[in-house]
Protein backbone atom coordinates (compact mmCIF):
# COMPACT_ATOMS: atom_id res chain seq x y z
CA UNK A 1 0.00 0.00 0.00
CA UNK A 2 1.02 3.59 -0.49
CA UNK A 3 2.25 5.59 2.43
CA UNK A 4 -0.22 8.35 1.15
CA UNK A 5 -3.46 5.98 1.87
CA UNK A 6 -2.16 4.70 5.55
CA UNK A 7 -4.43 6.58 8.40
CA UNK A 8 -2.77 9.10 9.73
CA UNK A 9 -2.89 11.90 12.61
CA UNK A 10 -0.59 13.89 14.06
CA UNK A 11 -0.34 16.35 17.32
CA UNK A 12 1.88 18.76 18.08
CA UNK A 13 2.28 21.10 20.91
CA UNK A 14 4.30 22.66 23.61
CA UNK A 15 5.45 21.14 26.49
CA UNK A 16 3.08 19.34 29.32
CA UNK A 17 0.31 19.98 26.88
CA UNK A 18 -1.33 16.81 26.93
CA UNK A 19 0.39 15.51 23.28
CA UNK A 20 1.56 12.14 24.78
CA UNK A 21 -1.35 11.32 26.94
CA UNK A 22 -3.55 11.73 24.28
CA UNK A 23 -1.92 10.60 21.35
CA UNK A 24 -1.52 6.90 23.52
CA UNK A 25 -5.45 7.39 24.36
CA UNK A 26 -6.20 7.61 20.75
CA UNK A 27 -3.59 5.27 19.05
CA UNK A 28 -5.29 2.63 21.70
CA UNK A 29 -8.65 3.05 20.37
CA UNK A 30 -7.78 3.26 16.80
CA UNK A 31 -5.96 0.28 16.99
CA UNK A 32 -2.89 2.45 15.15
CA UNK A 33 1.01 2.44 15.80
CA UNK A 34 2.01 5.23 17.92
CA UNK A 35 5.15 7.32 17.33
CA UNK A 36 6.24 9.30 20.32
CA UNK A 37 9.10 11.70 18.40
CA UNK A 38 10.06 13.50 21.94
CA UNK A 39 11.13 10.38 22.86
CA UNK A 40 13.39 9.97 20.03
CA UNK A 41 15.39 13.19 21.00
CA UNK A 42 15.04 12.41 24.70
CA UNK A 43 17.10 8.69 23.93
CA UNK A 44 19.46 10.39 21.88
CA UNK A 45 20.10 13.26 24.54
CA UNK A 46 20.47 10.54 26.96
CA UNK A 47 22.49 8.51 24.62
CA UNK A 48 25.08 11.56 24.21
CA UNK A 49 25.14 11.89 28.28
CA UNK A 50 26.29 8.22 28.04
CA UNK A 51 29.29 8.40 25.61
CA UNK A 52 30.26 12.11 27.26
CA UNK A 53 29.40 13.89 23.72
CA UNK A 54 28.34 17.58 24.68
CA UNK A 55 25.27 19.03 23.51
CA UNK A 56 26.75 21.25 21.09
CA UNK A 57 28.67 18.90 19.27
CA UNK A 58 26.55 18.39 16.09
CA UNK A 59 28.61 16.06 13.97
CA UNK A 60 29.35 13.54 16.90
CA UNK A 61 25.44 13.90 17.76
CA UNK A 62 24.88 13.50 13.88
CA UNK A 63 26.79 10.01 13.96
CA UNK A 64 25.14 9.06 17.61
CA UNK A 65 21.47 9.54 15.96
CA UNK A 66 22.32 8.07 12.55
CA UNK A 67 23.53 4.28 14.91
CA UNK A 68 21.51 5.13 17.84
CA UNK A 69 20.48 1.83 19.13
CA UNK A 70 16.13 2.50 20.08
CA UNK A 71 13.99 0.33 20.32
CA UNK A 72 10.51 1.00 21.21
CA UNK A 73 8.06 -2.07 22.74
CA UNK A 74 4.33 -1.59 23.12
CA UNK A 75 3.47 -3.45 25.94
CA UNK A 76 0.36 -4.39 25.97
CA UNK A 77 -0.72 -5.23 29.63
CA UNK A 78 0.68 -1.26 30.30
CA UNK A 79 -0.98 1.67 28.87
CA UNK A 80 3.08 2.98 28.04
CA UNK A 81 5.70 1.83 25.34
CA UNK A 82 9.11 0.13 26.89
CA UNK A 83 11.78 2.08 25.45
CA UNK A 84 15.50 0.48 25.14
CA UNK A 85 18.48 2.19 24.49
CA UNK A 86 21.48 0.05 23.85
CA UNK A 87 19.26 -2.98 25.37
CA UNK A 88 18.77 -0.95 28.42
CA UNK A 89 15.09 -0.18 29.66
CA UNK A 90 15.28 3.86 29.71
CA UNK A 91 11.17 4.57 29.48
CA UNK A 92 11.50 6.06 33.65
CA UNK A 93 14.82 7.75 33.30
CA UNK A 94 14.45 9.73 29.63
CA UNK A 95 11.13 11.33 31.99
CA UNK A 96 12.92 13.80 33.54
CA UNK A 97 12.72 17.95 32.87
CA UNK A 98 16.06 18.19 33.01
CA UNK A 99 15.91 15.04 30.34
CA UNK A 100 13.78 17.15 28.67
CA UNK A 101 15.73 20.29 28.49
CA UNK A 102 19.17 18.14 27.17
CA UNK A 103 16.65 16.63 24.32
CA UNK A 104 15.42 20.37 23.61
CA UNK A 105 18.97 21.21 22.88
CA UNK A 106 19.85 18.95 20.76
CA UNK A 107 17.04 19.35 18.65
CA UNK A 108 17.77 22.48 17.84
CA UNK A 109 20.67 21.15 15.70
CA UNK A 110 19.61 20.82 11.97
CA UNK A 111 21.64 18.14 10.90
CA UNK A 112 20.16 15.79 13.80
CA UNK A 113 17.28 16.04 13.28
CA UNK A 114 18.12 15.56 9.38
CA UNK A 115 19.26 12.22 10.90
CA UNK A 116 16.26 11.35 12.66
CA UNK A 117 13.65 12.62 9.65
CA UNK A 118 13.65 8.61 8.11
CA UNK A 119 13.67 6.86 11.48
CA UNK A 120 10.36 8.77 12.58
CA UNK A 121 9.03 8.30 9.13
CA UNK A 122 9.17 4.48 8.90
CA UNK A 123 6.85 4.56 12.10
CA UNK A 124 3.77 5.38 9.27
CA UNK A 125 3.13 1.50 8.77
CA UNK A 126 -0.56 -0.05 8.60
CA UNK A 127 -3.04 -0.18 10.14
CA UNK A 128 -1.75 3.48 11.01
CA UNK A 129 0.07 6.14 12.93
CA UNK A 130 -0.75 8.55 15.60
CA UNK A 131 2.57 10.92 15.32
CA UNK A 132 3.14 13.40 18.34
CA UNK A 133 5.39 15.85 18.86
CA UNK A 134 6.83 19.73 17.77
CA UNK A 135 6.84 18.92 13.92
CA UNK A 136 4.54 15.82 13.18
CA UNK A 137 2.12 17.86 10.77
CA UNK A 138 4.50 21.01 9.27
CA UNK A 139 8.07 18.76 8.52
CA UNK A 140 7.91 14.81 9.38
CA UNK A 141 4.26 14.33 8.09
CA UNK A 142 3.32 17.37 5.75
CA UNK A 143 0.61 15.38 3.96
CA UNK A 144 -1.19 14.00 7.15
CA UNK A 145 -4.76 14.02 6.37
CA UNK A 146 -5.81 15.08 10.00
CA UNK A 147 -3.90 17.58 12.50
CA UNK A 148 -3.91 18.31 15.75
CA UNK A 149 -2.02 21.10 17.04
CA UNK A 150 -2.84 20.63 21.37
CA UNK A 151 -1.93 23.61 23.74
CA UNK A 152 -2.66 24.63 27.25
CA UNK A 153 -1.43 27.65 29.35
CA UNK A 154 2.35 27.47 30.58
CA UNK A 155 0.80 28.01 34.44
CA UNK A 156 -1.48 24.81 33.53
CA UNK A 157 0.85 22.41 31.88
CA UNK A 158 3.39 23.12 34.76
CA UNK A 159 0.78 22.53 37.10
CA UNK A 160 -0.17 19.02 35.75
CA UNK A 161 3.43 18.22 35.29
CA UNK A 162 3.93 19.06 39.06
CA UNK A 163 1.22 16.24 39.76
CA UNK A 164 3.21 13.86 37.42
CA UNK A 165 6.70 14.45 38.51
CA UNK A 166 5.78 14.20 42.76
CA UNK A 167 3.62 11.01 41.89
CA UNK A 168 6.74 9.47 40.34
CA UNK A 169 8.83 10.80 43.00
CA UNK A 170 10.58 13.39 42.26
CA UNK A 171 10.69 16.75 44.08
CA UNK A 172 9.97 19.78 42.26
CA UNK A 173 9.28 23.13 42.75
CA UNK A 174 6.26 25.08 41.12
CA UNK A 175 7.96 28.40 40.13
CA UNK A 176 10.73 26.28 38.74
CA UNK A 177 8.85 24.52 36.89
CA UNK A 178 6.79 26.97 35.25
CA UNK A 179 10.35 29.08 34.14
CA UNK A 180 11.94 25.79 32.69
CA UNK A 181 8.53 25.21 30.69
CA UNK A 182 8.75 28.76 29.52
CA UNK A 183 12.72 28.39 28.51
CA UNK A 184 11.70 25.31 26.86
CA UNK A 185 9.08 26.58 24.42
CA UNK A 186 11.15 29.27 23.76
CA UNK A 187 13.78 27.57 22.19
CA UNK A 188 11.24 25.04 20.77
CA UNK A 189 9.49 27.83 19.11
CA UNK A 190 12.76 30.33 17.56
CA UNK A 191 14.85 27.77 16.58
CA UNK A 192 16.03 27.83 12.87
CA UNK A 193 14.67 24.83 11.81
CA UNK A 194 11.20 22.89 12.59
CA UNK A 195 10.35 25.36 15.11
CA UNK A 196 6.87 24.57 17.14
CA UNK A 197 4.05 26.05 15.13
CA UNK A 198 0.81 24.51 14.29
CA UNK A 199 0.46 23.27 10.35
CA UNK A 200 -1.52 25.82 8.37
CA UNK A 201 -4.43 23.22 8.49
CA UNK A 202 -3.87 21.97 12.28
CA UNK A 203 -6.93 22.31 14.37
CA UNK A 204 -5.77 24.09 17.65
CA UNK A 205 -7.30 22.33 20.96
CA UNK A 206 -6.77 24.70 24.03
CA UNK A 207 -7.13 22.28 26.95
CA UNK A 208 -6.63 24.49 29.63
CA UNK A 209 -9.94 24.05 31.01
CA UNK A 210 -10.72 20.36 29.38
CA UNK A 211 -10.16 17.18 30.94
CA UNK A 212 -8.13 14.47 29.55
CA UNK A 213 -11.72 13.09 28.44
CA UNK A 214 -13.16 16.05 26.75
CA UNK A 215 -10.27 16.52 24.76
CA UNK A 216 -10.11 12.81 23.00
CA UNK A 217 -13.97 13.32 22.81
CA UNK A 218 -13.50 16.42 20.69
CA UNK A 219 -10.55 14.57 18.54
CA UNK A 220 -12.59 11.57 17.67
CA UNK A 221 -15.16 13.93 16.56
CA UNK A 222 -13.02 15.10 14.46
CA UNK A 223 -11.79 11.48 13.58
CA UNK A 224 -15.39 10.68 12.67
CA UNK A 225 -15.75 13.23 9.74
CA UNK A 226 -12.64 11.44 8.13
CA UNK A 227 -13.27 8.26 5.45
CA UNK A 228 -10.13 7.01 5.84
CA UNK A 229 -10.06 6.27 9.56
CA UNK A 230 -13.21 4.09 9.67
N1 LIG B 1 -6.51 17.92 29.72
C1 LIG B 1 -5.79 17.56 30.76
N2 LIG B 1 -6.22 17.80 32.00
C2 LIG B 1 -5.50 17.47 33.08
N3 LIG B 1 -4.29 16.86 33.03
C3 LIG B 1 -3.81 16.58 31.82
C4 LIG B 1 -4.52 16.92 30.64
N4 LIG B 1 -3.77 16.52 29.59
C5 LIG B 1 -2.65 15.97 30.11
N5 LIG B 1 -2.69 15.99 31.44
C6 LIG B 1 -1.64 15.52 32.35
O1 LIG B 1 -0.54 16.42 32.16
C7 LIG B 1 0.69 15.72 32.25
C8 LIG B 1 1.53 16.00 30.99
O2 LIG B 1 0.88 15.38 29.89
P1 LIG B 1 1.72 14.72 28.72
O3 LIG B 1 2.93 14.04 29.24
O4 LIG B 1 0.77 13.94 27.89
O5 LIG B 1 2.17 16.05 27.93
P2 LIG B 1 3.09 16.17 26.66
O6 LIG B 1 2.54 17.29 25.85
O7 LIG B 1 3.26 14.86 25.99
O8 LIG B 1 4.46 16.63 27.34
P3 LIG B 1 5.96 16.48 26.77
O9 LIG B 1 5.98 17.12 25.44
O10 LIG B 1 6.82 17.25 27.73
O11 LIG B 1 6.28 15.03 26.74
C9 LIG B 1 0.34 14.24 32.46
O12 LIG B 1 0.43 13.94 33.82
C10 LIG B 1 -1.11 14.14 32.00
O13 LIG B 1 -1.83 13.14 32.70
N1 LIG C 1 9.05 16.28 17.06
C1 LIG C 1 9.79 16.73 18.09
C2 LIG C 1 9.68 16.18 19.35
C3 LIG C 1 10.47 16.67 20.36
N2 LIG C 1 11.34 17.66 20.12
C4 LIG C 1 12.26 18.16 21.14
C5 LIG C 1 11.77 19.41 21.79
C6 LIG C 1 11.31 18.99 23.15
O1 LIG C 1 11.54 20.02 24.10
C7 LIG C 1 12.15 17.74 23.43
C8 LIG C 1 11.44 16.70 24.28
O2 LIG C 1 10.18 16.41 23.70
P1 LIG C 1 8.93 15.91 24.58
O3 LIG C 1 9.20 14.53 25.01
O4 LIG C 1 8.82 16.85 25.74
O5 LIG C 1 7.76 15.98 23.65
O6 LIG C 1 12.43 17.19 22.17
C9 LIG C 1 11.42 18.20 18.86
O7 LIG C 1 12.21 19.15 18.64
N3 LIG C 1 10.66 17.72 17.87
Amino acid sequence: MAVEQIPLITIDGPSGSGKGTIATLLAKRLGYNLLDSGAIYRVLATAAEKHQIALDDESALVQLAEDLDVVFKVDTNQDKQCILLEALDVSDKIRTESVGNCASKVAALPKVREALLQRQRAFLTMPGLVADGRDMGTIVFPNAPLKFFLTASAEERARRRHIQLKKAGEDVILGSLIDEIRKRDERDTNRSVAPLKPAADAITIDSTTLTIEQVLQEILTEVSKHTIFH
